[in-house]
């Protein structure tokens, strides 16, 4: 269960942005909607841990996010949360299958090479483990990174404008892959959006 409660940010020199009250339970799916520059990117790096917070709290199973020390904080994301980036963020030095490892290993886990290339398997890219992120089209690298995200069972997927750039049928591939991904691996989901296609297939939302 996720809550977020009295949260409120101020960046220097900016406006302040509120958050109203959000409960998530185990498992859920949301949708994060909000005009541009409403806040939807400063509340996913709220609740990541990546943001300090003005004023507010982000409990997450119990925990509260920001009584944690900062290298706690980036332990805690790694083990509870699996975040989904407009951009992948791959190291291009190192193939898909390492490329996942290491978000084990950042973690503090140990690495489950079995788990991980099941999971390129179950997002259809099973044959790509041994390449490098610039041998990927777009769409590839996307499914690497929803594996990514999935390698440490998060509690907690975030996907931040996953279907922006897509044509009609890629955007409904990557809203059933995410919710049929969150729901196989036991995950809550969010998903920030402009756009309209994804809101005809999670009726939970969350209002900026
Ligand atoms: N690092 C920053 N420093 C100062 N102001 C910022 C910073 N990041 C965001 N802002 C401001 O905070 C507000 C909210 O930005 P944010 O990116 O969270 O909105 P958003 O809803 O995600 O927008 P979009 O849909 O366009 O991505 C905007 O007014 C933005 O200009």
């Amino acid at each position: 269960m996720i809550k977020i409660s009295s949260l409120a940010h101020v960046y220097e020199k900016g406006r302040r942005l509120k958050f109203p009250y959000w409960e998530i339970a185990d498992m859920e799916h949301w949708l994060l909607l909000g005009a541009s520059g409403s806040g939807k990117s400063t509340l996913l790096n709220i609740i990541s841990g990546l943001l300090e917070p003005s004023q507010g709290e982000v409990l997450i199973n119990g925990t509260d996010l920001y009584t944690l020390p900062a290298r706690g904080r980036d332990r805690f994301r790694g083990r509870h949360i699996g975040i989904i980036f407009q951009r992948p963020h791959l190291i291009r030095s190192l193939d898909v299958f390492d490329n996942l490892a290491l978000s084990a290993v950042m973690a503090g886990l140990p690495v489950d090479h079995e788990r991980n290339l099941s999971l390129l398997h179950d997002l259809g890219i099973g044959e790509l483990a041994k390449n490098y992120p610039d041998q990927l089209s777009q769409g590839q690298l996307q499914r690497v990174s929803v594996a990514r995200a999935l390698v440490n069972k998060p509690d907690l997927l975030i996907a931040d404008e996953p279907t922006s750039s897509l044509d009609d049928e890629n955007a409904n591939q990557v809203i059933q892959m995410l919710t049929t991904q969150a729901k196989d691996n036991g995950a809550a989901l969010i998903i920030a959006t402009h756009d309209r296609r994804v809101r005809d297939h999670i009726t939970k939302t969350y209002l900026l």
